[in-house]
Formats: C-alpha cells, structure tokens, sequence
C-alpha cells in the first residue's frame, strides 16, 4: 500500500488482528492515594453501584473513601507481589497475555491486556493497539461467569474507546465462558489436582463466587445461574457426588442482603456441623487476586480454624497455568473464527 501514497499522506500501518484480554484493575500501589484512586473509580462506576448518584456521591466521597482506602490498602499489602512492586492481579493477567502470544506467534496477531479500572486503561491500550495496525479486535473479558458489573462494564468501557477513534477497527466480544466445556475441563482438573497434592482428604470443597446484591439477580442478572451451572457441570465432570461440592458467595459490600450462601458465615458454621476439613476456591475469577488471596486463602481460613476447622485449604485459579492456558488459547482461536 505504501509506494502508492502521496506526498504527506499519513503512515498506514500493517493490518493485524489484535486480542485484548480485560481484567477488572487493581491499585498501582497500597498507599492510601492509590488505593483511594482506584476505589474512587470502581465504586463510581453506575454498574456496579446503582444506587441513586446522588445518594451515593456523598456516602463514596464522605464516608467510604475516607475509610475504606486504608483498609483496602493493608489488604493489598499482605498480598502485594514485593519483587515486581505489583498486585498479583495485574502481574498474573500480564503472564496470562505473554503465555497467550507465544502460543498464538506466527499468526500475526497481538496480545494485549487492560483494565476496567485503573492501569493500563482500556483507552490507552486500544489506542495502540489501533495505532499498530489492529483493524479488527476480539475483547475477551476474563470472567467465567457473566455479569452486568463485570463483562459489561468492561465491554462498555472498550466502546467508549471506540467512540473517540477516526479510523475504527471492527470487534468481536467473546463471551462468558461458564459452561464451555474446555473451561469446565480446565477447572474440573485444577479442582482434581488441587486435592490430590493435598496432605488431606476434605470432607468438602467449596466453590465460592464473589457476590453481589440480589437486587441485581432480580433486576435479571444472570451472574447466580450461571455460578450455579458451572459448579454443577465441573462437579458432574468430576464424577462427585452433590453433598461433595458446595456454591457460595463472598466478598459483601454494603448493608444490603447480597447472594447467599456467605461463605464467612458458612465457613464460620461447618465445624459446628462435623464438616472440619475443606477446600476452597474461587471459580468466578480467573487470575488470583485481593479477594482471593486475603479474603479467602488468610481471612477464610482463620475465620474456619477458630471455628474449630481442623484442615483447610485454598486452591488457586487458573492463572497462567498450563490447563487454563490451553482453555484460553482455544476458547480465543474458536472466537477468532473467520478473522485468522
Ligand atoms: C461494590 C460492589 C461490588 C460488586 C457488585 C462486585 C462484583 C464483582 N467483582 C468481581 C471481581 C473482583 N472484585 C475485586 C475487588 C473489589 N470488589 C469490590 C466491590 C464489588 N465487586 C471492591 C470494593 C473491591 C476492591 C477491594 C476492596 O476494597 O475490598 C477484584 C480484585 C481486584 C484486585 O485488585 O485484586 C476482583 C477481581 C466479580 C467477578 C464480581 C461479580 C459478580
Ligand atoms: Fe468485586
Ligand atoms: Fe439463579
């Protein structure tokens, strides 16, 4: 194309095909600022609080964002990736994009990753990714199970971008994977192999999904379900029978009743129960992060020992691992159908 263009014309990329992987996002730092900036962005965002915006303005600005980031920001730092000065989220969503382009080299294809909230932006990365030569993109939001507060907003914040660009490029969104089989195959095996290294046999495995309101599941969110559907498919893949394998929700927010199990309040009463060995994971997120690390493999298990737990466990997601890479590079070739 190039030695036909005229005096000053502007440069024309190469064509390519990108993949832009969108996680949630995550502070750059744990300091109080950090931690305020990206809270002050996610808990603004009207699809994942519905609140009445004026009702909420000064219950965020007054209230939460005077308390919560201090908080929030000691969390971080039990988990806080000390090497790479970086939350485990943003680290392993990184390792997840570079093991996807060298299994997808040779295609001319570019990997990418971004954030809903915080850095690298959904903007600035699709920006250049335009500006290499991407005219198509495939956005694949990386979470199982759909929801309105996690895949939408991601996906709109993706067409926002779009919004401000001359030279658009098509996209494609791939969608929720919670029933996929290669995903139920992924996760089945981590589930497998995360007992089987275990110095215990537990007397139940819970798959604890971060919650939300039940508002939210009312208002038709299909988030509940579709947790539902992936525990019962992976625990049919696994050949366990129903007793073996329990649905929770974690990570409340706020006065409101939200989903229910808790897993606080479960882990809290199996002990009670004779149920004193478990293990846990955390389905509704594909890379570890603050919630699961702190939340579930620290806080949970001390919230289950004092109970009078006698062994528990953490299993981790899929992360970079080679069974979750596998899932992802198939599931992002079939989405790519057509365009490769
Ligand atoms: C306030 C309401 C919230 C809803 C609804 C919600 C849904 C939701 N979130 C995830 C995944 C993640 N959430 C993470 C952190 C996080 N989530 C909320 C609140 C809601 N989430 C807050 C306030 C925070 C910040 C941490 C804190 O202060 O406690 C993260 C981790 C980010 C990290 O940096 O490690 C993820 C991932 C899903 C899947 C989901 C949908 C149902
Ligand atoms: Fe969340
Ligand atoms: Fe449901």
């Amino acid at each position: 194309m190039s030695n036909h263009l005229p005096p000053n014309h502007p440069p024309v990329p190469q064509q390519k095909i990108g993949v832009l992987l969108l996680n949630l996002g995550t502070p750059d730092g744990t300091d109080y600022w950090s931690v305020r900036r990206y809270l002050k962005e996610f808990l603004s965002d009207p699809r994942v609080i519905e609140t009445n915006k004026f009702l909420w303005w000064p219950i965020l600005n007054l209230v939460i964002l005077s308390f919560r980031p201090q908080k929030s920001g000691h969390a971080y730092a039990q988990i806080w990736d000390k090497e790479k000065n970086e939350s485990p989220l943003r680290v392993i969503t990184r390792e997840q994009t570079e093991n996807l382009a060298q299994r997808l080299a040779g295609e001319d294809i570019m990997v990418e990753f971004a954030m809903r909230y915080g850095n690298p932006s959904t903007q600035s990365v699709l920006e250049k990714m335009q500006k290499a030569g991407c005219q198509k993109i495939l956005l694949v939001p990386l979470y199982p199970q759909y929801s309105a507060t996690t895949t939408a907003t991601a996906n709109d914040k993706a067409f926002d971008a779009l919004k401000t660009m001359r030279w658009q490029p098509a996209v494609r969104t791939a969608p929720a994977y919670f029933d996929s089989p290669d995903y139920i195959r992924a996760l089945g095996d981590s589930i497998r192999e995360g007992v089987a290294k275990l110095d215990f046999e537990p007397d139940l495995v819970i798959t604890s999904y971060h919650g939300m309101p039940v508002e939210y599941l009312q208002k038709g969110d299909p988030y509940h379900c579709q947790c539902f559907k992936t525990t019962r498919l992976v625990r049919e893949y696994l050949g366990w029978d129903k007793d073996r394998l329990m649905v929770t929700f974690q990570s409340r927010f706020g006065p409101t009743e939200w989903l229910q199990p808790y897993t606080d309040k479960t882990l809290e009463a199996l002990p009670g129960r004779g149920v004193k060995k478990v293990a846990i994971l955390a389905p509704a997120f594909h890379a570890d992060c603050i919630e699961t690390l702190e939340e579930i493999a620290m806080g949970g298990k001390d919230t289950f020992m004092e109970a009078g737990g006698e062994k528990f466990a953490y299993i981790p997601c899929l992360n970079a691992s080679p069974g979750g890479m596998d899932f992802l590079e198939s599931m992002v070739r079939r989405e790519l159908g057509g365009w490769l």
